[in-house]
């Protein structure tokens, strides 16, 4: 598969010093995505309280190929260390839209979090995807499992 190019858009507001998204190693999944705060919340940062949350700008506008989209994920440092999570894990970037790129971040954690200016806060995974057709029917095919799910295979 070729490598989709994503079109990238700065806000005209954006601090065009913050990094654009980018993969860290040479086999990383995801790029990691900048705070790019607004002018005004930039020397103080956004300080999330214990269950938070809040759309945190990237500054960034996105072009998505047709038939890819793009998920927003949590950085597990970040999880781990501080309860910094996505609400909406992983956030969906649809191809035909053309908004503002935010992140939805929670401060799952038990103490404030500031989320500084230029700081790496989620990482953008980009993903091929089809579109199915839904067709109603009378009945569904037969498997061996059935109706059974929810733990219905047992434990271990
Ligand atoms: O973390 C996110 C999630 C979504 N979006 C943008 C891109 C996405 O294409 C659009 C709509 O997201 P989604 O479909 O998840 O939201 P919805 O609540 O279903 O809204 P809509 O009715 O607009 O589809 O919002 C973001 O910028 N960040």
């Amino acid at each position: 598969m070729s490598t989709p190019i994503i079109k990238v858009l700065r806000e005209d507001w954006a601090d065009p010093e913050i990094a654009l998204p980018r993969y860290e190693t040479h086999g990383a999944a995801g790029a990691d995505l900048r705070a790019n705060l607004a002018p005004e919340n930039r020397a103080g940062g956004i300080t999330l309280a214990p269950m938070q949350r809040a759309i945190i700008p990237t500054g960034l506008r996105v072009e998505i190929p047709k038939g890819f989209e793009m998920q927003i994920r949590p950085r597990s440092g970040l999880a781990l260390k501080h309860g910094i999570s996505l609400p909406n894990t992983p956030g969906t970037i649809d191809a035909d839209y053309r908004g503002p790129l935010g992140v939805l971040l929670i401060n799952l954690g038990t103490e404030a979090y500031l989320i500084e200016h230029g700081a790496r806060i989620a990482q953008a995974i980009v993903a091929p995807v089809v579109q199915a057709r839904f067709e109603v029917t009378d009945a569904l095919g037969d498997t061996a499992r059935g109706a059974g799910g929810f733990g219905s295979t047992g434990k271990g």
